[in-house]
């Protein structure tokens, strides 16, 4: 099944894809992927069982990075390192799910991690919305039936409108 932009999307700059299978979802996080940069940051949302980490498990073979992908729901962050080979960024892939509101947040030592030069990519943002930086891309994943999901990204910022006109320019010429 080939990508498809839906015309739904809320603002110019949102893309909106369903996907159509789990392959799918993870190839639409490794076309993401191939284009981050250390210091970025993804933040996304979506219900149990929406796709987030299979996206995410896409972003990071985007990144370089071959091994396990897992959601840390209980760890908080999985750190996956690309063979050194590849001279990629160090990816931080944080689960909030069961964080116990900002207060607890600052024992997990995530400003830390946002200030380091790796991919930080969070699920559950909504957790802790107003502690995280304001310029980052959304992703929103939502169930529309047992094997499709809806993906919209939403971009925060000048940054990552731009690197979804890379992204769109790449899937669709
Ligand atoms: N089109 C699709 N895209 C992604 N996952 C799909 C799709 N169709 C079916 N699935 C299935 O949905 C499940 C998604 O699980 P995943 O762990 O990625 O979700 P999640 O949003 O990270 O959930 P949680 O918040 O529980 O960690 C997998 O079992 C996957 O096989």
């Amino acid at each position: 099944m080939t990508d498809q932009i839906l015309p739904a999307a809320q603002t110019p700059h949102d893309l909106d894809f369903i996907s159509h299978s789990p392959a799918q979802t993870e190839r639409i996080g490794a076309r993401l992927g191939r284009l981050l940069c250390a210091g970025d940051l993804i933040l996304l949302s979506g219900p149990l069982g929406a796709g987030k980490t299979q996206l995410i498990k896409g972003i990071a073979r985007g990144l370089g990075y071959d091994g396990p992908v897992t959601s840390p729901t209980f760890v908080l962050i999985n750190e996956y390192r690309a063979d050194a080979a590849h001279h990629r960024v160090p990816i931080y892939h944080v689960d909030l799910y069961r964080l116990d509101g900002v207060r607890e947040l600052s024992t997990i030592g995530l400003d830390e991690l946002l200030m380091t030069e790796g991919v930080c990519l969070i699920e559950w943002p909504e957790r802790v919305a107003m502690a995280l930086p304001s310029e980052h891309l959304q992703i929103v994943l939502s169930y529309v039936s047992e094997t499709k999901r809806q993906v919209r990204l939403m971009p925060r910022g000048q940054r990552y409108r731009d690197l979804l006109a890379t992204f769109k320019e790449a899937t669709f010429g």
